[in-house]
């Protein structure tokens, strides 16, 4: 590997102050950043760059929060890219001042660029070691997500007074919804859930929560159960290219996650569960045969609901209905590989 002059690199971080376009210049020149560059902003926030779509700041007076914001784990899950690539313009142009640690990861650039989920594999279900499953063969997204959990694993444990670890992992679901902004609450193993983390979704707009049942191999659920964070799968809106999401539909998420890495008040309600849609998961089904049908049609949004035992699917012999009255699908999808999750099921529930 080559390594960068210093004239070569005083440049690129000239060119990155005037114009913030971080992500666009990890995504045409990856090269650029085949070396961690570090440099600090005239407001003395230090900037660490230590791949193509890895940036962390680090303000010189922080209120002890280290968040991680990642984005773009699936390629073409664009809205969330599009609120974080602000963001980061935003801060390398000075235009916020952060309160905060921040790490702002976008997840899959190869994907991005052909508008696609993944290249070879989902990235989402190759975390906490996952990607390193030596009978599989190495493709870009175990390599990504390897690097990924190296930078979150860093990024934790160099912080010298941290007060709360916090992880919003930002995507967009594939069906329309019927609450269009939800949350997935990765598995506690016991550990109450959050309250006020509730409060701060709600104040983003987001109501509505599925609590996961069981470890998974999902990237907010590496850093909930590694670093004890504070962490999410955030849902917001659905699938759409670049340049075409209506960010309107963002504003209370933009404007509070903005609050809350620049230390901005943030007037949350009291945590009361009538003001929430919480649900339970209650079957993971998997799908085992080229044969998995779903018996409801393509277009069912997330959280249609069912009679019990209505039939959900078919896959070969075996027959899925649901267990409940009222129980309803979530993210699914028959075209995921042999062995992964199919959809999701989910009943109403209060904490
Ligand atoms: O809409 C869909 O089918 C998928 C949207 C999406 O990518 N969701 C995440 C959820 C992860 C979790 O369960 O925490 C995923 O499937 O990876
Ligand atoms: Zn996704």
């Amino acid at each position: 590997m080559l390594n960068h002059s210093v004239q070569q690199n005083k440049e690129l971080i000239t060119l990155l102050k005037s114009t913030g376009k971080f992500l666009q210049l990890s995504r045409m020149q990856p090269e650029y950043f085949s070396q961690s560059l570090e440099f600090v902003l005239d407001n003395q926030t230090k900037v660490l760059i230590t791949a193509p779509g890895i940036i962390c700041f680090e303000p010189c007076l922080t209120q002890g929060k280290d968040i991680v914001l990642s984005s773009g784990v699936h390629g073409n899950e664009t809205a969330p890219i599009e609120i974080c690539e602000q963001y980061v313009e935003q801060i390398i142009r000075e235009e916020i001042v952060l309160a905060n640690r921040v790490l702002f990861l976008f997840g899959n650039l190869p994907a991005m660029d052909v508008g696609k989920r993944f290249i070879d594999e989902n990235m989402n279900r190759l975390f906490s070691g996952a990607h390193s499953d030596n009978s599989q063969p190495v493709n870009t997204e175990r390599l990504r997500a390897k690097q990924l959990e190296e930078a979150v694993s860093a990024f934790y444990q160099s912080a010298s007074q941290s007060k709360q670890r916090i992880h919003y992992d930002l995507h967009t679901a594939i069906k329309p919804s019927k609450n269009d902004k939800f949350a997935v609450y990765p598995f506690r193993h016991g550990k109450p859930w959050n309250k006020a983390e509730l409060q701060f979704l709600l104040a983003c707009g987001i109501n509505t929560i599925l609590l996961s049942g069981s470890a998974t191999t999902t990237f907010s659920y590496y850093s909930s159960n590694t670093f004890g964070a504070d962490a999410f799968t955030v849902e917001l809106g659905k699938v759409k290219p670049f340049g075409q999401n209506d960010m309107g539909q963002f504003s209370a998420v933009i404007r509070s996650l903005k609050a809350l890495i620049c230390g901005a008040s943030l007037e949350l309600k009291p945590f009361d569960n009538s003001d929430f849609l919480i649900y339970q998961v209650n079957q993971v089904i998997n799908k085992c045969s080229d044969a998995f049908r779903f018996t409801f049609s393509d277009d069912a949004a997330n959280f249609s609901d069912f009679p019990k035992n209505y039939v959900l699917a078919n896959d070969g012999e075996i027959e899925y209905r649901c267990q409940y009255d009222g129980e309803a699908i979530v993210f699914p999808n028959a075209n995921v590989a042999l062995g992964q999750r199919a959809v999701l099921t989910v009943i109403p529930t209060t904490i």
